[in-house]
């Protein structure tokens, strides 16, 4: 493989509604897209980084700029290009090491390369990571609302799609009392979890372990994501395990979080780790660890959408993914509509990520193009 060109591409994608974190209201995703264009194929990247450094230090404009200044130039050199040509997308991981962080450009920009190298192959994203499955149960998150009335309408609309887990923002002032409405109305059957994004500290804990009562599948980060030992400290205090997202960055970080018992389950976002080849080590760690994974989400497009499918269906993908269809986010998605069926999701079967974007809907969300020869 050799890299000719790169396209750095900003869409703007509207949500259906807005979507409230602990740290923010999304209303619109500008999503950074990179296509590479090799000598074998094309390949698409999406970058998960949001617009501002609110879920993690990284913002989508910073993520466009440390790939034009150096992540790229990395790439272009003959070292670099002779690394691709005999080893692929593996290589582009040790290629860009000495760039501290940023890993959500590094991992866009390695998932375009896979793209390609797999689409040169014939070969899906599944089949290349190790899919066992040809779909996956699909979880959807749901934020945080304006009243417990209008939680429990959206909640019971997306049971009535057939998702297979709930899964509720959380913060404090709104915690206990929407799990338990949602208990009170919809049982104790239905698979429900929550997630509190780095809101809450160990002085929470007393307070935390009232959630016991509601047999939730995990609490997601409830802490700061450098707070690890924190998280063990909670582990001990409560019946719920404890999901780590921010604060697992690689399989190294992983690693240390599972030895310090801060976590019993571990959400895997590639973008969030570097890209999907470390997303696969931190799987097979947690594995040997017997720790479960799931697959989380950044609102992405069909593209990332689609990748984050194929991961779910390794074997370690215990537990229903963020890997909701298009529509619960978008409209109109930049692909085709990745579509719920009986509380699943497809694992894409074609080369590379199986999806391309449609042209017109691509065009039509386009913000700006940048071109980088190489
Ligand atoms: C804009 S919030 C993105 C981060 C959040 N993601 C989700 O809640 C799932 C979003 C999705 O289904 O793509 C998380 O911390 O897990
Ligand atoms: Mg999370």
């Amino acid at each position: 493989m050799k890299l000719l060109g790169i396209e750095l591409r900003r869409v703007s994608m509207p949500l259906v509604s807005p979507f409230r974190t602990s740290f923010g209201t999304q209303t619109e995703r500008d999503i950074l897209l990179i296509k590479v264009v090799t000598d074998d194929a094309e390949g698409w990247g999406e970058c998960v980084a949001l617009a501002d450094p609110l879920y993690s230090a990284e913002y989508v404009d910073s993520q466009q700029d440390v790939l034009r200044r150096f992540l790229l130039p990395r790439l272009a050199t003959q070292e670099s290009q002779a690394a691709l040509a005999r080893f692929g997308a593996a290589a582009v991981a040790g290629l860009l090491h000495a760039v501290k962080g940023h890993r959500m450009a590094k991992a866009a920009v390695e998932m375009a390369i896979l793209d390609a190298e797999l689409r040169a192959l014939g070969r899906s994203f599944g089949r290349e990571l190790g899919a066992v499955a040809d779909r996956v149960p699909s979880g959807v998150s749901v934020g945080i609302h304006d009243s417990i009335p209008q939680l429990l309408a959206a909640v019971e609309g997306y049971l009535d799609e057939g998702y297979a887990r709930i899964k509720l923002k959380i913060e404090p002032g709104w915690d206990l009392v929407p799990v338990a409405a949602v208990r009170d109305r919809f049982g104790g059957d239905v698979p429900l979890q929550v997630d509190a994004n780095t809101a809450y500290t160990l002085r929470d804990a007393r307070h935390l372990a009232k959630l016991d009562a509601y047999d939730l599948l995990l609490i997601e980060q409830p802490l700061e994501e450098e707070d690890v030992l924190g998280h063990a400290a909670l582990a001990r205090e409560l019946a719920t395990p404890i999901c780590l997202d921010e604060s697992v960055v690689s399989a190294q970080t992983a690693a240390a979080a599972i030895t310090l018992g801060a976590c019993q389950i571990i959400n895997i976002k590639p973008g969030r780790v570097g890209g999907y080849l470390e997303a696969r080590r931190i799987h097979d760690l947690a594995a040997a660890h017997g720790i479960a994974v799931w697959c989380g989400g950044m609102l992405e497009t069909g593209l990332g959408r689609s990748a984050n499918i194929a991961l779910s269906a390794l074997p370690g993908f215990t537990l229903p993914g963020d890997v909701s269809a298009s529509d619960r986010f978008y409209r109109t998605d930049i692909t085709e509509p990745i579509v719920l069926v009986d509380g699943h999701v497809p694992v894409p079967a074609g080369p590379g990520l199986g999806v391309t974007p449609v042209p017109e809907l691509l065009e039509r969300v386009t913000t700006s193009v940048e071109l980088i020869d190489f």
